[in-house]
Protein backbone atom coordinates (compact mmCIF):
# COMPACT_ATOMS: atom_id res chain seq x y z
CA UNK A 1 0.00 0.00 0.00
CA UNK A 2 1.45 3.31 -0.98
CA UNK A 3 1.70 5.13 2.00
CA UNK A 4 -0.75 7.68 1.32
CA UNK A 5 -3.71 5.47 1.61
CA UNK A 6 -2.87 4.10 5.08
CA UNK A 7 -2.19 7.98 5.98
CA UNK A 8 -6.11 8.12 4.98
CA UNK A 9 -6.92 5.28 7.51
CA UNK A 10 -4.80 7.06 10.14
CA UNK A 11 -5.94 10.77 9.44
CA UNK A 12 -9.19 10.19 9.82
CA UNK A 13 -11.59 7.32 7.49
CA UNK A 14 -14.49 10.40 8.93
CA UNK A 15 -13.32 12.49 6.32
CA UNK A 16 -13.55 9.81 3.74
CA UNK A 17 -17.51 10.17 4.14
CA UNK A 18 -16.90 13.94 3.22
CA UNK A 19 -13.94 12.91 0.63
CA UNK A 20 -15.42 10.91 -2.75
CA UNK A 21 -14.58 7.74 -1.54
CA UNK A 22 -13.10 5.84 -4.30
CA UNK A 23 -13.38 7.60 -7.43
CA UNK A 24 -6.51 5.06 -6.80
CA UNK A 25 12.14 -10.18 -20.28
CA UNK A 26 12.30 -12.50 -22.76
CA UNK A 27 9.44 -13.66 -21.03
CA UNK A 28 9.53 -17.10 -19.19
CA UNK A 29 6.29 -18.87 -18.51
CA UNK A 30 6.61 -17.60 -14.75
CA UNK A 31 8.86 -15.70 -12.64
CA UNK A 32 8.86 -14.51 -9.11
CA UNK A 33 9.42 -10.69 -8.09
CA UNK A 34 10.47 -10.05 -4.60
CA UNK A 35 10.59 -6.58 -2.82
CA UNK A 36 13.25 -4.50 -2.57
CA UNK A 37 15.11 -4.10 0.52
CA UNK A 38 14.30 0.04 0.41
CA UNK A 39 17.42 1.54 0.65
CA UNK A 40 19.60 -1.74 1.04
CA UNK A 41 21.04 -4.25 -0.82
CA UNK A 42 18.92 -6.20 -2.82
CA UNK A 43 18.61 -9.99 -1.06
CA UNK A 44 17.24 -11.95 -3.53
CA UNK A 45 15.04 -14.34 -1.52
CA UNK A 46 14.85 -17.38 -3.89
CA UNK A 47 18.65 -17.13 -4.80
CA UNK A 48 19.29 -17.30 -0.65
CA UNK A 49 16.79 -20.15 -0.67
CA UNK A 50 18.44 -22.24 -3.07
CA UNK A 51 21.76 -21.37 -1.77
CA UNK A 52 20.60 -22.86 2.10
CA UNK A 53 19.57 -26.33 0.54
CA UNK A 54 23.11 -26.28 -2.00
CA UNK A 55 24.76 -25.59 1.24
CA UNK A 56 24.03 -28.54 2.82
CA UNK A 57 24.14 -30.57 -0.42
CA UNK A 58 20.21 -31.08 -0.31
CA UNK A 59 18.36 -31.67 -3.64
CA UNK A 60 16.83 -27.73 -4.64
CA UNK A 61 12.85 -28.13 -4.54
CA UNK A 62 12.00 -27.21 -8.48
CA UNK A 63 10.27 -24.28 -7.55
CA UNK A 64 13.03 -22.40 -5.47
CA UNK A 65 15.43 -23.38 -8.56
CA UNK A 66 12.89 -22.08 -10.94
CA UNK A 67 12.13 -19.04 -8.92
CA UNK A 68 16.10 -18.41 -8.42
CA UNK A 69 16.92 -18.87 -11.86
CA UNK A 70 13.86 -16.39 -12.86
CA UNK A 71 15.66 -14.06 -11.06
CA UNK A 72 13.99 -12.21 -8.15
CA UNK A 73 14.07 -8.87 -6.53
CA UNK A 74 13.09 -8.94 -2.84
CA UNK A 75 11.10 -6.07 -1.56
CA UNK A 76 10.72 -5.30 2.37
CA UNK A 77 7.87 -3.12 3.86
CA UNK A 78 8.51 0.30 4.74
CA UNK A 79 7.98 0.77 8.69
CA UNK A 80 4.78 -0.82 9.86
CA UNK A 81 4.23 -2.79 6.75
CA UNK A 82 2.39 1.32 5.59
CA UNK A 83 3.66 -0.13 2.22
CA UNK A 84 5.52 -2.83 0.09
CA UNK A 85 7.48 -1.73 -2.57
CA UNK A 86 9.58 -3.38 -5.53
CA UNK A 87 12.32 -2.34 -8.28
CA UNK A 88 11.09 -2.50 -11.48
CA UNK A 89 13.09 -1.41 -14.59
CA UNK A 90 11.23 1.72 -16.61
CA UNK A 91 12.94 2.79 -20.03
CA UNK A 92 16.63 2.86 -18.54
CA UNK A 93 16.07 3.38 -14.84
CA UNK A 94 15.25 1.61 -12.09
CA UNK A 95 12.53 2.65 -9.59
CA UNK A 96 11.02 1.17 -6.35
CA UNK A 97 7.48 1.05 -6.90
CA UNK A 98 4.40 -0.03 -5.42
CA UNK A 99 2.27 -3.13 -6.35
CA UNK A 100 -1.39 -1.98 -5.69
CA UNK A 101 -4.32 -4.10 -6.88
CA UNK A 102 -6.52 -1.39 -5.61
CA UNK A 103 -5.71 0.68 -9.31
CA UNK A 104 -5.05 -0.09 -12.75
CA UNK A 105 -2.69 2.94 -13.76
CA UNK A 106 1.33 2.43 -14.08
CA UNK A 107 2.81 5.42 -13.31
CA UNK A 108 5.88 7.18 -11.86
CA UNK A 109 7.89 10.14 -10.82
CA UNK A 110 9.27 12.36 -14.06
CA UNK A 111 11.95 13.83 -15.67
CA UNK A 112 8.77 16.34 -16.94
CA UNK A 113 8.13 16.93 -12.76
CA UNK A 114 9.78 20.32 -11.59
CA UNK A 115 13.19 19.25 -9.89
CA UNK A 116 12.13 20.27 -6.23
CA UNK A 117 9.59 17.31 -6.74
CA UNK A 118 11.72 15.02 -8.41
CA UNK A 119 14.10 15.36 -4.95
CA UNK A 120 14.51 12.09 -3.72
CA UNK A 121 13.20 9.51 -5.79
CA UNK A 122 14.34 7.86 -8.68
CA UNK A 123 13.08 8.82 -11.85
CA UNK A 124 11.43 7.84 -15.54
CA UNK A 125 13.20 9.77 -18.19
CA UNK A 126 10.89 10.04 -20.62
CA UNK A 127 13.86 11.00 -23.58
CA UNK A 128 14.24 6.78 -23.78
CA UNK A 129 10.41 6.32 -24.39
CA UNK A 130 7.50 7.20 -27.25
CA UNK A 131 5.26 9.96 -26.74
CA UNK A 132 1.44 8.82 -27.14
CA UNK A 133 0.19 12.05 -28.47
CA UNK A 134 -3.04 13.09 -26.79
CA UNK A 135 -2.89 11.31 -23.79
CA UNK A 136 -3.48 12.23 -20.18
CA UNK A 137 -3.99 10.72 -17.00
CA UNK A 138 -5.40 11.32 -13.58
CA UNK A 139 -5.83 9.31 -10.61
CA UNK A 140 -7.11 10.31 -7.31
CA UNK A 141 -7.06 7.99 -4.20
CA UNK A 142 -9.51 7.07 -1.21
CA UNK A 143 -7.89 9.61 0.70
CA UNK A 144 -7.73 13.08 -2.03
CA UNK A 145 -4.34 12.12 -2.74
CA UNK A 146 -3.26 11.97 -6.27
CA UNK A 147 -1.43 12.24 -9.77
CA UNK A 148 -1.59 13.43 -13.02
CA UNK A 149 0.23 13.45 -16.32
CA UNK A 150 1.19 12.04 -19.80
CA UNK A 151 1.90 8.70 -21.32
CA UNK A 152 4.86 7.42 -22.92
CA UNK A 153 5.26 3.97 -24.85
CA UNK A 154 8.53 2.32 -23.21
CA UNK A 155 10.26 -1.14 -21.65
CA UNK A 156 8.95 -1.75 -18.04
CA UNK A 157 11.24 -4.62 -16.75
CA UNK A 158 9.64 -6.79 -13.63
CA UNK A 159 11.47 -10.20 -12.72
CA UNK A 160 12.81 -11.42 -15.69
CA UNK A 161 9.79 -10.24 -17.92
CA UNK A 162 9.94 -7.41 -20.13
CA UNK A 163 6.80 -5.65 -21.58
CA UNK A 164 8.70 -4.27 -24.60
CA UNK A 165 6.30 -1.35 -24.94
CA UNK A 166 4.07 -1.02 -21.88
CA UNK A 167 1.74 2.27 -21.40
CA UNK A 168 4.34 4.12 -18.79
CA UNK A 169 2.32 7.28 -17.50
CA UNK A 170 4.75 10.03 -16.66
CA UNK A 171 3.64 12.08 -13.51
CA UNK A 172 3.66 16.07 -14.25
CA UNK A 173 2.12 16.44 -11.19
CA UNK A 174 1.77 14.29 -7.60
CA UNK A 175 0.13 15.34 -4.74
CA UNK A 176 1.88 16.33 -1.52
CA UNK A 177 1.91 12.70 0.55
CA UNK A 178 3.59 11.17 -2.72
CA UNK A 179 6.38 14.03 -3.05
CA UNK A 180 7.05 13.39 0.85
CA UNK A 181 6.87 9.47 0.47
CA UNK A 182 10.28 9.25 -1.39
CA UNK A 183 10.83 5.57 -0.62
CA UNK A 184 7.90 5.20 -3.46
CA UNK A 185 8.89 6.44 -6.79
CA UNK A 186 5.55 5.20 -8.22
CA UNK A 187 2.39 2.80 -8.50
CA UNK A 188 2.22 -0.65 -10.70
CA UNK A 189 -1.51 -0.85 -10.64
CA UNK A 190 -2.69 -4.64 -10.61
CA UNK A 191 -6.46 -3.65 -10.60
CA UNK A 192 -8.54 -4.67 -14.02
CA UNK A 193 -7.90 -2.49 -16.56
CA UNK A 194 -10.97 -1.12 -16.92
CA UNK A 195 -10.71 1.31 -14.40
CA UNK A 196 -6.98 2.70 -15.89
CA UNK A 197 -7.70 6.39 -15.93
CA UNK A 198 -5.91 7.12 -19.23
CA UNK A 199 -7.92 9.59 -21.83
CA UNK A 200 -9.45 9.01 -24.07
CA UNK A 201 -8.63 5.52 -24.09
CA UNK A 202 -7.14 3.02 -20.83
CA UNK A 203 -4.15 1.70 -21.67
CA UNK A 204 -3.47 -2.06 -20.20
CA UNK A 205 -1.98 -2.43 -16.90
CA UNK A 206 1.30 -4.14 -16.91
CA UNK A 207 -0.59 -8.10 -16.03
CA UNK A 208 -2.79 -7.24 -18.89
CA UNK A 209 0.15 -6.62 -21.45
CA UNK A 210 2.14 -9.69 -20.25
CA UNK A 211 -0.32 -12.26 -19.12
CA UNK A 212 -0.47 -14.07 -22.71
CA UNK A 213 3.31 -14.96 -21.98
CA UNK A 214 3.08 -16.49 -18.71
CA UNK A 215 2.36 -20.37 -17.87
CA UNK A 216 -0.87 -19.73 -15.95
CA UNK A 217 -2.42 -15.59 -16.02
CA UNK A 218 -2.36 -15.64 -11.94
CA UNK A 219 0.10 -13.69 -10.06
CA UNK A 220 -0.02 -14.00 -6.39
CA UNK A 221 0.68 -11.79 -3.46
CA UNK A 222 2.86 -13.27 -0.64
CA UNK A 223 3.18 -10.11 1.67
CA UNK A 224 4.80 -10.84 5.12
CA UNK A 225 4.30 -9.06 8.87
CA UNK A 226 8.09 -6.63 8.97
CA UNK A 227 9.92 -8.72 6.62
CA UNK A 228 9.97 -9.35 2.63
CA UNK A 229 7.32 -9.96 0.61
CA UNK A 230 7.08 -11.85 -2.83
CA UNK A 231 4.71 -11.67 -5.97
CA UNK A 232 5.02 -14.42 -7.91
CA UNK A 233 3.87 -14.36 -11.64
CA UNK A 234 2.28 -16.81 -13.75
CA UNK A 235 2.74 -19.84 -11.31
CA UNK A 236 2.10 -20.68 -7.43
CA UNK A 237 4.44 -21.49 -4.98
CA UNK A 238 2.82 -24.60 -3.27
CA UNK A 239 5.65 -24.03 -0.18
CA UNK A 240 4.04 -20.28 0.55
CA UNK A 241 1.21 -21.83 2.14
CA UNK A 242 -0.47 -24.61 4.85
CA UNK A 243 -3.48 -27.11 3.63
CA UNK A 244 -4.78 -26.09 0.17
CA UNK A 245 -6.28 -23.04 -1.86
CA UNK A 246 -9.73 -21.67 -1.20
CA UNK A 247 -10.90 -20.23 -4.44
CA UNK A 248 -13.41 -17.70 -4.55
CA UNK A 249 -15.26 -15.81 -7.47
CA UNK A 250 -14.44 -12.52 -8.35
CA UNK A 251 -16.59 -9.23 -9.39
CA UNK A 252 -14.57 -7.19 -11.33
CA UNK A 253 -17.83 -4.95 -12.93
CA UNK A 254 -16.02 -1.95 -10.67
CA UNK A 255 -12.65 -2.92 -11.73
CA UNK A 256 -11.20 -3.89 -8.06
CA UNK A 257 -10.68 -7.93 -7.16
CA UNK A 258 -14.28 -7.85 -5.19
CA UNK A 259 -15.90 -11.11 -4.04
CA UNK A 260 -18.01 -11.87 -0.72
CA UNK A 261 -17.23 -13.41 2.22
CA UNK A 262 -20.11 -15.05 3.91
CA UNK A 263 -19.15 -15.29 8.03
CA UNK A 264 -16.16 -13.46 10.39
CA UNK A 265 -15.02 -14.52 13.79
CA UNK A 266 -13.51 -12.53 16.27
CA UNK A 267 -11.52 -14.73 18.56
CA UNK A 268 -13.76 -18.16 18.88
CA UNK A 269 -17.05 -16.21 18.34
CA UNK A 270 -18.71 -16.85 14.76
CA UNK A 271 -21.22 -14.49 13.25
CA UNK A 272 -22.83 -14.99 9.94
CA UNK A 273 -22.91 -11.85 7.35
CA UNK A 274 -22.37 -11.23 3.95
CA UNK A 275 -19.43 -9.08 3.35
CA UNK A 276 -18.70 -7.51 -0.08
CA UNK A 277 -15.06 -6.54 -0.61
CA UNK A 278 -11.98 -6.21 -2.22
CA UNK A 279 -8.60 -7.43 -1.76
CA UNK A 280 -6.08 -4.41 -2.12
CA UNK A 281 -2.25 -4.58 -1.81
CA UNK A 282 -2.42 -0.82 -1.98
CA UNK A 283 -4.20 -0.25 1.63
CA UNK A 284 -2.21 -0.72 4.73
CA UNK A 285 -5.68 -1.49 6.58
CA UNK A 286 -8.70 -4.00 6.99
CA UNK A 287 -11.92 -1.63 6.67
CA UNK A 288 -15.06 -3.09 7.87
CA UNK A 289 -18.78 -2.52 8.19
CA UNK A 290 -18.67 -0.42 11.51
CA UNK A 291 -21.08 -3.20 12.93
CA UNK A 292 -18.17 -5.56 12.98
CA UNK A 293 -15.65 -2.88 13.87
CA UNK A 294 -17.02 -2.20 17.00
CA UNK A 295 -17.46 -5.61 18.08
CA UNK A 296 -14.31 -6.45 17.33
CA UNK A 297 -12.85 -3.45 19.72
CA UNK A 298 -14.98 -4.92 22.35
CA UNK A 299 -13.09 -7.37 23.19
CA UNK A 300 -9.93 -4.91 23.48
CA UNK A 301 -9.32 -3.51 26.69
CA UNK A 302 -8.63 0.03 26.58
CA UNK A 303 -9.74 0.57 22.92
CA UNK A 304 -11.26 3.54 21.97
CA UNK A 305 -12.99 5.12 18.86
CA UNK A 306 -10.55 7.97 18.90
CA UNK A 307 -11.37 10.57 16.48
CA UNK A 308 -8.44 12.99 17.08
CA UNK A 309 -6.56 9.81 15.90
CA UNK A 310 -8.78 8.75 12.71
CA UNK A 311 -10.03 6.17 14.08
CA UNK A 312 -9.98 3.41 16.87
CA UNK A 313 -6.89 3.25 19.38
CA UNK A 314 -5.77 0.67 22.51
CA UNK A 315 -2.95 0.15 25.06
CA UNK A 316 0.06 -0.85 22.82
CA UNK A 317 0.46 -3.96 25.60
CA UNK A 318 -2.91 -5.06 24.54
CA UNK A 319 -3.46 -8.60 23.67
CA UNK A 320 -5.85 -8.42 20.45
CA UNK A 321 -8.66 -11.27 19.25
CA UNK A 322 -7.54 -13.17 16.12
CA UNK A 323 -10.18 -12.34 13.02
CA UNK A 324 -11.23 -14.48 10.65
CA UNK A 325 -13.72 -14.45 7.43
CA UNK A 326 -15.54 -17.21 5.66
CA UNK A 327 -15.02 -17.32 2.18
CA UNK A 328 -15.36 -19.94 -0.31
CA UNK A 329 -16.52 -22.09 2.23
CA UNK A 330 -13.05 -21.95 4.24
CA UNK A 331 -12.26 -20.25 7.71
CA UNK A 332 -9.48 -17.84 7.01
CA UNK A 333 -7.51 -16.10 9.54
CA UNK A 334 -5.56 -12.96 10.78
CA UNK A 335 -3.57 -13.66 14.16
CA UNK A 336 -4.26 -10.99 16.73
CA UNK A 337 -0.52 -10.45 16.79
CA UNK A 338 -1.63 -8.64 13.07
CA UNK A 339 -4.07 -6.23 14.08
CA UNK A 340 -1.55 -3.72 15.94
CA UNK A 341 -0.77 -1.42 13.01
CA UNK A 342 1.44 1.03 14.27
CA UNK A 343 1.92 3.64 17.62
CA UNK A 344 0.27 6.57 17.29
CA UNK A 345 3.27 8.87 18.47
CA UNK A 346 7.41 7.63 19.79
CA UNK A 347 6.30 7.03 22.99
CA UNK A 348 4.59 3.77 22.21
CA UNK A 349 2.42 4.02 24.79
CA UNK A 350 -0.83 4.16 22.42
CA UNK A 351 -1.24 2.13 19.24
CA UNK A 352 -3.13 2.46 16.05
CA UNK A 353 -5.87 -0.58 15.32
CA UNK A 354 -5.34 -2.92 11.83
CA UNK A 355 -8.87 -3.30 11.67
CA UNK A 356 -10.65 0.41 10.97
CA UNK A 357 -14.75 1.47 9.52
CA UNK A 358 -14.97 1.74 5.78
CA UNK A 359 -17.32 4.28 6.18
CA UNK A 360 -17.58 6.02 3.28
CA UNK A 361 -15.99 3.76 0.73
CA UNK A 362 -19.13 1.88 -0.07
CA UNK A 363 -17.40 -1.62 0.67
CA UNK A 364 -14.76 -3.46 2.55
CA UNK A 365 -11.06 -3.28 1.70
CA UNK A 366 -8.78 -6.27 2.31
CA UNK A 367 -6.03 -4.32 2.41
CA UNK A 368 -2.46 -5.76 3.86
CA UNK A 369 -3.41 -6.17 7.17
CA UNK A 370 -5.62 -9.01 6.24
CA UNK A 371 -3.10 -10.21 3.09
CA UNK A 372 0.22 -10.53 4.85
CA UNK A 373 -1.54 -13.56 6.65
CA UNK A 374 -2.83 -15.42 3.45
CA UNK A 375 -0.98 -16.48 0.07
CA UNK A 376 -3.51 -14.21 -2.22
CA UNK A 377 -3.51 -15.60 -5.87
CA UNK A 378 -5.16 -13.21 -8.42
CA UNK A 379 -6.31 -15.48 -11.05
CA UNK A 380 -7.77 -14.40 -14.56
CA UNK A 381 -6.53 -18.60 -15.85
CA UNK A 382 -10.19 -18.18 -17.20
CA UNK A 383 -12.86 -15.92 -18.22
CA UNK A 384 -14.52 -15.60 -14.97
CA UNK A 385 -11.41 -14.08 -12.53
CA UNK A 386 -11.48 -15.80 -9.18
CA UNK A 387 -9.46 -14.93 -5.82
CA UNK A 388 -7.35 -17.99 -3.78
CA UNK A 389 -6.68 -17.59 -0.27
CA UNK A 390 -3.96 -20.57 0.96
CA UNK A 391 -3.25 -20.15 5.46
CA UNK A 392 0.29 -18.76 5.87
O1 LIG B 1 -7.40 4.43 -2.78
C1 LIG B 1 -8.10 3.70 -3.43
C2 LIG B 1 -8.31 3.89 -4.85
C3 LIG B 1 -7.64 3.18 -5.80
C4 LIG B 1 -7.87 3.47 -7.14
C5 LIG B 1 -8.78 4.47 -7.43
C6 LIG B 1 -9.02 4.83 -8.81
C7 LIG B 1 -9.58 5.97 -9.25
C8 LIG B 1 -9.62 5.84 -10.60
C9 LIG B 1 -9.09 4.57 -10.92
O2 LIG B 1 -8.72 3.95 -9.81
N1 LIG B 1 -9.45 5.16 -6.48
C10 LIG B 1 -9.22 4.87 -5.20
O3 LIG B 1 -9.85 5.50 -4.19
N2 LIG B 1 -8.75 2.65 -2.86
C11 LIG B 1 -8.47 2.28 -1.52
C12 LIG B 1 -9.22 3.17 -0.55
C13 LIG B 1 -8.70 3.28 0.69
C14 LIG B 1 -9.36 4.07 1.59
C15 LIG B 1 -10.49 4.70 1.21
C16 LIG B 1 -10.94 4.57 -0.08
N3 LIG B 1 -10.29 3.81 -0.98
C17 LIG B 1 -9.70 1.92 -3.68
C18 LIG B 1 -9.38 0.51 -3.83
C19 LIG B 1 -10.65 1.06 -3.10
Amino acid sequence: MHGIKSIAAIAGLASLAVASPVEKRATPGSFQIKQVQTGQKLAVGAVAYQKAYQKYNKAVPAVVAAAAQQGAVTATPEQYDSEYLCPVTVGANTLNLDFDTGSADLWVFSSLLPSSEQAGHSIYNVASGKKITGDTWKISYGDGSGAAGTVYADKVVIGPVTATTQAVEAATSISSAFQQDTDNDGLVGLAFSTINTVSPKPVTTFFDTVKANLTSKLFAADLKKGAAGVYDFGYIDTTKYTGSIVYTPVDSSQGFWMFTSTAYSIGTTKTSASISGIADTGTSLLLLDASIVTAYYKKVTGSKNDSTQGGYTFPCTATLPDFSITVGGAVRTVPGSYMNFAPIDNTGKTCFGGIQSNAGVGFSIFGDIFLKSQYVIFDQTTSSPRLGFGQQ
